[in-house]
């Protein structure tokens, strides 16, 4: 099934009439402006995490750093208790994140090596 793309749950009232309906469209809208923002953010760190995965492959350093790691979960923990998040939600979400640029650096690493073998 494709998905609905309006803010419109699927009902008879409008939001006009109904001032839940209406607080419900506010919400939503602004929680379409936050996934964007998201999106936005998380494409500017990928775009960051290509570089240094280009600048790993040229000077073979390997594609993940656990130690860089493990400060950075512990500040985005501290940084989701200081915004009332669950830190572990936060840290599993840095984790997924971390996995994907890890497989894009060995990626970029498998294919400079090709290259330069020639
Ligand atoms: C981006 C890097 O490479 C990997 C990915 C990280 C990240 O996405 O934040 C952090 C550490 C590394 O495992 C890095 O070393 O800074």
């Amino acid at each position: 099934m494709s998905p609905d793309p309006s803010n419109t749950p699927h009902t008879s009232k409008s939001a006009a009439s109904d001032p839940a309906l209406a607080e419900l469209e506010r919400l939503r809208a602004s929680i379409d402006n936050i996934d964007a923002a998201l999106i936005h953010m998380l494409a500017e760190r990928f775009r960051c995490t290509q570089e240094v995965g280009k600048l790993k492959a040229r000077a073979h350093l390997p594609p993940a750093d656990p130690s860089r790691e493990t400060r950075q979960i512990e500040r985005l923990r501290q940084l989701a208790r200081d915004a009332h998040l669950d830190p572990d939600f936060a840290e599993k979400f840095l984790a997924f994140v971390i996995r994907e640029v890890i497989r894009h650096h060995e990626a970029i690493a498998a294919d400079a090596r090709r290259t330069s073998k020639g």
